[in-house]
């Protein structure tokens, strides 16, 4: 059972996920090469060593055109004009030829500013940016999904980025009261930002981890420029993105965490805690291009689950109006959408009517799946919800030959027990075809080990 731990205290962009993880993954060229259908398209995505307060890690430099995009923070206001911002993006790239320590002045009247949404959604659609701005390209959610699918990538890794931007449609369409078929997305419909959700999908099929977990998210604060012009940190699409996910503004003054970034959070990650019990093995850092008082990283985390409890929900609904064949369905229906486990128990309800109450037990992944199928299900109107520690054994299924037929064996060991048990309808099976007792059946399996 592998864990991927996401630490997520100075935020996360689709740049610093994808520096993350690449530090963990074991074939880094095959991961460039995967990603060089881009190139086409004029992307160059480089991984250079990068350190911030003293951390090696590495930072993804995705070049458009031979530009790499920053987001820029509105730091501070200077007496000088009320449109002067100071501009604290700058990079300590180890790799590269430029002055990385540069502060530019971002002057408001040099940006070119206009609603995205008048444009007709035409990938190409730049805007020269000039010397002083940022280029932002205005993409229709099927302009960007015919790029992503033409760039032969693996189906699931195509799935991934494609419902990743799927998310980040539903965002800019909530954020701007438009359609998601209306919607024309401006930076992260950049061949940048696509970059970055292609290579983090890529990374995550590669890594494959059986659980995803991240810290709280740290958005930042004050103000940042993007193409609808000063928005708040965070800004409106990463706001609405990490809706219900925990997260907080902290001290620091700058946008931490990207629409990009949360989008690739809210698709991936199983669930937003600090970190659980796990023997880590592999850390990876993944660097920003700008520079804060503490190091501008997503640390990742590679490992297995070190003994401690995992963590299970209970769901619950009280019936009183229902068959019992409805309840019976659901009970199915239940163990079809993922839960662990399903059972009923009979209460005595209001105006003396007797009641069942429903309850089922699922991983955290499932909670939402199986809220939705309570109330597809049943009459409930309203469904609790309980996390628990759960300790558990480490299972495995092993194959045993018993005369002609093969039963399945269930094997449990840990906390100084191990004990093995044939799956039941294997053993009824058995029972049924030789004619002799579920003991017999039993007996013969034991017998044949
Ligand atoms: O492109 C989109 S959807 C976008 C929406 C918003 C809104 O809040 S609406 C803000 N921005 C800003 O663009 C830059 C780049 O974001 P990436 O996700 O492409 O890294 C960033 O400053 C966002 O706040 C973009
Ligand atoms: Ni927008």
């Amino acid at each position: 059972m592998t864990i991927l731990y996401l630490d997520c205290g100075m935020g996360a962009a689709g740049d610093m996920l994808m520096g993350a993880l690449y530090e963990l993954a074991d074939d880094k060229r095959g991961f460039l090469a995967g990603l060089s259908g881009l190139t086409v398209a004029g992307v160059e995505i480089e991984a250079l060593a990068s350190e911030k307060c003293g951390i090696a890690g590495t930072h993804m430099r995705v070049l458009v055109g031979g530009r790499e995009e920053q987001s820029l923070d509105a730091v501070d206001v200077h007496d000088h004009g009320d449109h002067d911002v100071h501009h604290h993006g700058h990079e300590h790239t180890r790799h590269d030829d430029h002055d990385h320590h540069e502060h530019d002045h971002y002057d408001q009247g040099d940006r070119h500013d206009h609603d995205h949404h008048e444009h007709d959604g035409a990938p190409d659609h730049h805007h020269d940016p000039g010397a002083q701005s940022h280029t932002h390209t205005h993409s229709s959610l099927p302009a960007v999904s015919e790029i992503i699918s033409g760039l032969g990538l693996p189906e699931e890794v195509r799935d991934d980025a494609l419902a990743v931007y799927q998310l980040i449609a539903e965002a800019e369409a909530h954020v701007h009261r438009r359609p998601v078929d209306e919607v024309h997305f401006h930076e992260v419909g950049t061949l940048d930002a696509i970059a970055d959700v292609v290579g983090v999908s890529l990374l995550m099929h590669e890594l494959s981890p059986d659980e995803v977990v991240a810290s709280p998210v740290h958005v930042g604060s004050g103000q940042v420029w993007c193409a609808h012009g000063l928005v708040p940190v965070p800004a409106p699409a990463t706001a609405y993105l990490l809706r219900g996910i925990p997260t907080y503004g902290g001290e620091i003054r700058g946008e931490l965490c990207t629409p990009t970034g949360a989008a690739l959070l809210r698709h991936f990650v199983d669930r937003f805690e600090p970190q659980p019990t796990m023997a880590v093995e592999r850390i990876g850092y993944g660097m920003g291009s700008k520079d804060f008082a503490a190091a501008n990283c997503v640390r990742a985390m590679l490992g297995g689950h070190a003994g401690g409890p995992g963590t299970v929900i209970e769901l619950a609904v009280n019936l009183d109006d229902m068959t019992g064949e409805a309840i019976g369905f659901a009970v199915e229906e239940l163990f079809a959408a993922g839960a662990l486990d399903v059972w009923t128990s009979p209460i005595g309800m209001k105006k003396g009517r007797p009641a069942v109450v429903l309850s089922c037990l699922c991983d955290l992944s499932r909670r939402d799946d199986l809220i939705a199928t309570l109330f597809r299900h049943t009459s409930t109107l309203g469904v609790r919800g309980t996390p628990h520690d759960r300790w558990t054994l480490e299972r495995a299924v092993e194959d045993r030959r018993v005369g002609e037929r093969t039963v399945r064996v269930k094997r449990a060991s840990g906390w100084g027990v191990t004990r093995a048990k044939a799956e039941y309808d294997d053993l009824a099976t058995l029972a049924r075809d030789e004619g002799v007792t579920l003991d017999e059946a039993r007996r013969r399996v034991e017998g044949s080990s």
